[in-house]
């Protein structure tokens, strides 16, 4: 573009932009405005991830803010409220439905029903004036329950310039209670006090799998007021199998028959899996190594554990099948050593990988031709065509998918940090390590962005199933310089038909021992174009062993692991239910998570389920909203704004 295009375009836009400020007034209201914007404290940012399914643990680490919603509580009440007090108002905003219904049973009378109610109202209405304090008021509008705005700007606002500030309050609230209305308000002023704690939400990663409910997980964030994805090594799964990947689609079905979870398919997605269980019904029995994990809370029956026993390796087997043609036609892959299929003796029920010889058990080889291990029987092949028709038309599927494309990335660079799930693939010295796609070497960033290429590649062509974007996505699920999986080889088949458990260990990526080196981490923020002496690196995706004394905080601080542990398979190797971060204009503080027990715990007890803070970093200033990524967008509209005032309206 040459000086007199640029010049021209600008013209353009700042005409298109003196159509709605059509007043020299209204231009510098609008920079006014935006400017003192700047000058308050940055908005929390919350971090989870891991989140594996596990949609009531998460709930209510969304509702409590990961503790934020008590220690608000506590700011402002400790002095006045007992320990009690404090956990029946914290429970109140979290479950506001259920603990009304608690609460209001207690209550014999209606006189004294509804002085609970004006002391309540009158309680939430300060925290909601303090927990806003530093938003502007049209924020804090957009997040007020709709049929309600007037009547709690009423009270935030207006009860000062009364003498009798009590007596205000209570003309109103008995108004609202005369009407019928005080339940509706105390559930939207909750809700509002949660929005309010949380000013961005982000998921680092692994939503989908092992957990029963990622659906309702993905219903919560598509409504949550804002929020960014780092997919996770599970999410690009089933990215993948939405895009036409029919290895992936094995693979997360595999996954859900391996954690009893086919209801995710087939109920939450509509998914028909009867083609499957014909199949699986001819040719599978009963097979210890593919029985289902059991739920605590729901006990399966002999036949229907025998019946997803047998799924689980019709499955199985389809995905080993599958994933050979897409080895042997990338050989840039470099992924021949997981050819399971073709190195199994079939007559000695052996197999010879990395140079060691393993006897098999409880194989399961029936539709195995032995001349050609790869080969997909008939049934095998329409099945999988029919479920994959299936997955594409499912319309909620389609919604969530759509949804994980549009809020999420591979990778995230936000207020000066790095976000990201799994890791940047290096080698033992540190150097980033390279990789061909198409002909060319890409590492590091380049490595990294050329992978979500291909990922919305392969997302905006799903009727091609087998072209390299398609077959990428699974690489990014087990290949060996995918930044999602972080390790050297996925040993499933090992896993399942090996004794020896030498043979089932995934060798990690160097990046997990080196990022525990401040230097690395600082050349790691270089390579992403980020400041080293600010910035850090958010993960997700390893549970960090605190049993074993791993410390989440890593690096002198650079390096932060919040794998959530949500996911409870994992909660016995961490002893902990993980962590989440808070990012707020004083800093960071990690939060560690007890094993989450049940909701009603929450509502009868009070029980939080949340344990220690530790302080990451307190800023030396606070940060304000200058120093975001929004800062940086509104300064340039302020910017843009100034020059429409001169070339407009100022001579
Ligand atoms: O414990 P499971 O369900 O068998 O899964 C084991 C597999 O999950 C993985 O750990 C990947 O999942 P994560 O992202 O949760 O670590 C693989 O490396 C491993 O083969
Ligand atoms: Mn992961």
């Amino acid at each position: 573009m040459t000086q007199y295009d640029n010049q021209n375009l600008k013209e353009k836009y700042l005409n298109l932009l003196a159509e709605k400020f059509d007043e020299e007034e209204k231009v510098a209201t609008e920079i006014i405005n935006l400017q003192s914007i700047l000058d308050l404290p940055k908005g929390t940012e919350h971090f989870v991830s891991d989140l594996h399914g596990e949609y009531h643990a998460f709930q209510h680490v969304l509702r409590n803010g990961s503790g934020n919603v008590r220690a608000k509580i506590n700011d402002i009440f400790k002095e006045t409220h007992s320990e009690e007090q404090i956990s029946e108002l914290a429970a109140l905003v979290y479950y506001p439905e259920e603990k009304l219904k608690l609460i209001k049973n207690q209550f014999e009378t209606k006189t004294d029903l509804n002085e609970w109610y004006i002391e309540t109202i009158q309680q939430m209405i300060h925290l909601i004036s303090y927990a806003s304090s530093k938003y502007t008021r049209s924020k804090l509008r957009k997040a007020l329950p709709k049929q309600f705005v007037y009547i709690i700007e009423e009270l935030l606002y207006k009860s000062n310039v009364y003498n009798n500030k009590t007596t205000y309050y209570e003309t109103i609230v008995q108004k609202v209670i005369s009407l019928g209305q005080s339940d509706k308000l105390i559930i939207g002023l909750a809700y509002t006090i949660q929005q309010l704690v949380v000013d961005h939400l982000h998921v680092v990663g692994d939503i989908y799998d092992r957990g029963p409910e990622p659906d309702k997980i993905m219903e919560t964030l598509i409504n949550y007021h804002s929020v960014d994805i780092q997919w996770g090594n599970h999410d690009v799964l089933w990215i993948g199998a939405y895009a036409g990947s029919k290895v992936c689609l094995a693979n997360i079905l595999r996954i859900c028959a391996r954690y009893d979870n086919l209801d995710i398919i087939e109920d939450a997605y509509g998914i028909n899996l009867r083609p499957l269980v014909n199949l699986a019904e001819k040719y599978y029995g009963d097979n210890p190594a593919f029985y289902p994990k059991e739920h605590t809370e729901k006990k399966l029956s002999a036949d229907e554990k025998l019946q997803i026993t047998k799924i689980h390796q019709a499955i199985a087997i389809i995905q080993f099948k599958l994933e050979s043609p897409i080895i042997k036609r990338r050989p840039s892959f470099d992924m021949e050593e997981r050819l399971v299929l073709e190195k199994v003796d079939y007559d000695k029920q052996e197999i010879t990988v990395y140079g060691h010889t393993y006897p098999l058990e409880n194989t399961c080889f029936e539709t195995i031709d032995r001349e050609n291990p790869a080969h997909l029987i008939e049934e095998e092949e329409e099945v999988i065509n029919k479920l994959l028709l299936s997955v594409q038309e499912s319309e909620k599927l389609k919604r969530h998918m759509n949804f994980l494309m549009k809020k999420g990335n591979l990778y995230l660079k936000y207020n000066g940090n790095l976000l990201i799930h799994g890791c940047i693939p290096v080698d033992e010295h540190g150097n980033m390590e390279d990789m061909e796609i198409d002909g060319k070497m890409y590492s590091g960033r380049e490595l990294l962005d050329q992978f979500e290429h291909h990922i919305r590649e392969s997302f905006s062509h799903k009727n091609e199933t087998d072209d390299l974007s398609t077959d990428l996505i699974w690489y990014l699920w087990t290949g060996k310089y995918s930044s999602l999986f972080g390790k050297r080889a996925m040993t499933t088949f090992e896993r399942y038909f090996i004794k020896d458990k030498s043979s089932h260990k995934e060798v990690k990526n160097p990046y997990y021992y080196l990022r525990e080196d401040s230097e690395m981490c600082r050349k790691m923020l270089e390579e992403f174009d980020l400041d080293p002496e600010q910035g850090r690196i958010i993960n997700g995706h390893t549970p960090v062993k605190e049993i074993d004394g791993e410390n989440p905080i890593k690096a002198n601080g650079k390096m932060i692991v919040i794998d959530g542990g949500f996911s409870k398979a994992y909660q016995s190797t961490t002893g902990i239910a993980g962590y989440t971060l808070l990012y707020n204009s004083f800093g960071m503080q990690l939060v560690a998570h007890k094993h989450f027990g049940t909701k009603e715990n929450v509502l009868l007890n009070g029980a939080d389920e949340l344990s220690v803070r530790r302080v990451v970093d307190e800023e030396l200033e606070r940060k304000k909203v200058r120093d975001t990524n929004i800062g940086a967008k509104l300064q340039e509209e302020i910017n843009m704004l100034q020059e429409l005032m001169s070339y407009r309206y100022i001579d």
